[in-house]
């Protein structure tokens, strides 16, 4: 595409008469362009894209997009908001490769990944090919890839959309975070369903209040368009049961599909039971009354099952093939995953990192723990501050021994971080070691016959974020060890 047809999507009522070269790349990171890439400078949280906007030129760079006036011997357009404007040139450069997808976002503070996990086995086992974009990796058919983000950027995205389509992905389900929404990742996205599973408290560090935080996930529906393409209506899904759907529902021109366990809704679940090997319920949906027997467990499980069965009827998909694919699904890694090496005590990995998800988490452990719970907990360095009390409290009002640790301090000191914990501690029951490692197997060692270790915060990851440094760790591996070692 040449430098005019590419701007002409950016400022339609404007026109742009300066050199015309072709542009064969678009790039926001100098380090990769290429010769007659377009290179867009952001200013970042670390570093001013500008400052390598003469380095990029030096590299190949036929054009630049920028925030202010820079003299330079290639084209330069300045634009006011260039991360807005890659959104739009990203998708124009691409082929708008999102059009050409059923593409369906979930946001909200927990389940996603869950939600988006259960919604790609419904829509997979109905014939299609899938695409998922999410925090674990980006996934076309069956092929996986490494990612940075739980949403990528909008170049990274709109790439990732291309490639799908032509691989021949018909249907993508992706996680879209809040920081997406609110920095405009999103913009150019033709989302046909999209599904909010609750808020809670997170990422207050970014967003500063609540109130900001519900305006960000909300934007997922505000943008969600009411035209009917193809002849297939657009569906927002809704938890009922969160105080935040209404809001939402007013924003949207989409079709509401809502779900709850308390209240009313169009999908209800009744009579919920856990068993020996998961959760059985009562679904009622406007296809009548059914009955669910599912291998995942806890009332959380419940309220991210009916939203991948939401987003599974917005689909087409007959709700009776829904209901299978959902019985078959074991779990999702590093979500309330089991850890068996032969012990006669429970280990559990969960992903956890939220006040909200680690209560849940330690509710749904306390409905088959026999004796003991250990939890073992830490905070992520860099992020809400606000939220490190509120987990150490819950940590110690939901389980007999608590066990304060460290996730990932990143540029943080650990002991400030435990230091923050510490502040919401109640009673005296709780230990702090520092090291995770040692905490875990602090807890190994100390369990006895029909106790449950919950060690949260870290779920799927495979490494430790401290200071700079990427350290291998698995909470999985060195549980194993542990029991081998005991
Ligand atoms: C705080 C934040 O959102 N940071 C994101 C941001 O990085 P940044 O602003 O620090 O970028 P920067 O390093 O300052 O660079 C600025 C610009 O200069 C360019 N550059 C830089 C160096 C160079 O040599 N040449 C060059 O051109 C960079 O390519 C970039 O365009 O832009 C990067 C590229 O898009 C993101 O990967 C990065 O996410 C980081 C990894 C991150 O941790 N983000 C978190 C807060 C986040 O977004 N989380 C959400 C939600 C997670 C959840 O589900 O809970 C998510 O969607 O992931
Ligand atoms: N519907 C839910 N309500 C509350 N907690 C949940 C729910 N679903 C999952 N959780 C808890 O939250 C943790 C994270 O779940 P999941 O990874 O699916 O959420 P996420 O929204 O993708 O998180 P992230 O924002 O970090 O990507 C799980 O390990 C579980 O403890
Ligand atoms: N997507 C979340 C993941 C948190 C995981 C936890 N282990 C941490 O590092 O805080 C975030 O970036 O806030
Ligand atoms: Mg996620």
């Amino acid at each position: 595409m040449n430098l005019h047809k590419l701007i002409s999507y950016l400022q339609p009522y404007k026109t742009y008469s300066g050199e015309n070269p072709d542009i064969s790349s678009i790039e926001n990171d100098s380090r990769n362009v290429q010769k007659g890439s377009l290179f867009i400078c952001i200013k970042g949280f670390n570093v001013d894209g500008h400052d390598f906007a003469s380095l990029a030129v030096k590299k190949g760079a036929a054009a630049i997009i920028s925030e202010k006036e820079m003299t330079l011997p290639v084209p330069v357009i300045v634009v006011p908001n260039s991360k807005r404007a890659m959104s739009v040139l990203s998708d124009a450069f691409f082929g708008q490769p999102s059009r050409d997808l059923h593409l369906i976002g979930i946001t909200g503070t927990n389940g996603k990944t869950t939600i988006s996990h259960l919604i790609e086995k419904i829509l997979s086992d109905s014939g299609e090919k899938t695409g998922l974009i999410g925090t674990m990796y980006t996934k076309i058919g069956e092929k996986k890839f490494e990612v940075k983000n739980t949403t990528p950027d909008s170049l990274t995205l709109q790439r990732i959309f291309k490639q799908m389509v032509d691989a021949g992905v018909k249907k993508t389900v992706m996680e879209v975070s809040s920081h997406a929404l609110d920095e405009g990742r999103t913009h150019g996205c033709d989302f046909d369903i999209a599904v909010f599973s609750n808020l809670t408290q997170d990422h207050l560090d970014y967003h500063k209040t609540m109130d900001e935080y519900k305006q960000a996930k909300g934007l997922l529906f505000s943008q969600l368009g009411s035209e009917y393409r193809h002849h297939s209506p657009k569906f927002a899904i809704f938890n009922i049961d969160d105080a935040a759907s209404e809001s939402y529902i007013r924003a949207t021109a989409a079709h509401i599909i809502t779900y709850g366990i308390d209240q009313k809704a169009d999908l209800q679940a009744l009579n919920i039971q856990m068993t020996p090997t998961g959760t059985e319920f009562d679904l009622l949906s406007p296809f009548g009354a059914h009955k669910v027997s599912m291998q995942l467990i806890g009332k959380f499980s419940v309220y991210n099952v009916l939203a991948a069965i939401g987003a599974g009827i917005a689909a087409s998909i007959p709700v009776e093939q829904i209901i299978r694919s959902i019985e078959e699904v074991q779990g999702v890694s590093g979500r309330f995953e089991t850890v068996d090496a032969g012990q006669d005590f429970s280990v559990i990995v969960d992903y956890s990192h939220t006040p909200d998800s680690l209560q849940n988490a330690l509710t749904t452990v306390k409905q088959f723990a026999e004796k003991r719970i250990f939890v073992i907990i830490g905070c992520g360095g860099d992020r809400d501050r606000s939220k490190r009390p509120l987990m150490a409290k819950i940590a110690c009002l939901y389980s007999t021994d608590p066990i304060f640790t460290s996730d990932n301090p990143r540029s943080e000191d650990p002991v400030q971080i435990l230091k923050d914990m510490e502040e919401g501690a109640q009673g005296n029951n709780h230990k702090t070691i520092i090291d995770r490692k040692e905490a875990i197997h602090y807890a190994v060692k100390a369990a006895s016959e029909g106790d449950v270790i919950l060690i949260a915060g870290k779920g799927h990851e495979t490494y430790q974020l401290i200071g700079d440094q990427i350290l291998n760790f698995d909470d999985r591996i060195v549980a194993k060890e542990a029991i081998e070692e005991r």
